[in-house]
């Protein structure tokens, strides 16, 4: 159990720092002690089969837990503990500090209202800017997300683009307040696998080029060994493994894990030996 990031990040530079969070949902126990940690500049992942609990970890976060509910432990971002919080000061720091996407685009996205109306509303609402500044701000954030002439793309509706385009176009309005942290639950299970792979190294570059902490939620290692820097792996809501994606995916420790890696394609574990 040990990685780039083994000795936490630091809480006070805008890391996550999850300790023994607890879940029960009924009679149900769905994260049962899960500590995790995502740092900013690093695609922090966590794997694990369905069912195992990722989403629900990745909802809690967001304070989108189902009502009723039971939580337990800590979620420590920044300076602030986020189990407890108000929902005054919750509202505040989702959207503008710690922004989601999913594995479906349209669900971010009103399909009547046109991508500019959509993102200039969006910021406007976090920054309290200027119309024009709003528009300018939302021409190039699709421009940094490498939407084919933004202009335009302004002008249209969600059901005018491709999933790889609506998943970017999902990507820029959460990036639109440049929150510190984005949670990219299954972010590209529904594309074809080209497509895919330009999602993957948008979200790379974020990560390098402005610094944001991701946390990558998804079932598929082939994606994670693309990449995360670190991998947690879940089982029915308990961490059974956390190191550096290498020694995740090269030298798994618990059987589960491994079980997980047999089940790769080979080229995945040539690739990540040579890498
Ligand atoms: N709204 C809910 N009410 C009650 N139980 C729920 C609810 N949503 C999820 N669960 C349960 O919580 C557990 C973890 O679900 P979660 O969606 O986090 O898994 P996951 O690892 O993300 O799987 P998948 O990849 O299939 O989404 C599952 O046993 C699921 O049945």
């Amino acid at each position: 159990m040990s990685g780039p990031n083994s000795a936490g990040p630091d809480a006070s530079t805008g890391g996550l720092v999850i300790s023994g969070l607890e879940l029960r949902i009924g009679s149900a126990t769905v994260l049962d002690g899960v500590d995790f940690t995502a740092a900013p500049g690093q695609v922090s992942g966590l794997a694990g089969e369905s069912g195992s609990g990722k989403t629900m970890t990745g909802m809690t976060i967001m304070g989108l837990q189902p009502a009723g509910a039971v939580l337990g432990g800590s979620i420590r971002f920044g300076d602030s503990e986020l189990i407890g919080l108000a929902d005054k000061q919750r509202n505040r720091l989702r959207g503008r500090h710690i922004a989601m996407v999913s594995q479906d685009p349209s669900t971010a996205l009103h399909p009547m209202i046109s991508i500019g109306a959509q993102l200039t509303d969006h910021l406007r609402h976090h920054l309290r800017i200027r119309r024009t500044d709003a528009l300018q701000r939302a021409t190039d954030l699709l421009g940094e997300v490498r939407v084919p002439d933004p202009g335009a793309a302004l002008r249209r509706y969600p059901h005018q683009f491709s999933g790889g385009q609506l998943q970017r176009i999902a990507i820029a309005s959460a990036l639109a307040c440049e929150p510190e942290l984005l949670i990219a639950d299954e972010p590209t299970t529904a594309l074809d696998v080209t497509v895919q792979a330009g999602i993957l190294r948008l979200l790379r570059r974020l990560c390098d080029d402005r610094g944001i902490g991701i946390v990558l939620i998804t079932h598929d290692l082939g994606v994670m060994s693309a990449l995360a820097d670190t991998i947690t792996v879940l089982r029915s809501g308990s961490v059974v493994e956390h190191g550096s994606r290498y020694q995740v995916i090269n030298d798994p420790q618990h059987p589960y894990t491994r079980s997980l890696i047999d089940a790769l394609p080979d080229r995945i574990a040539a690739e990540e030996g040579t890498s």
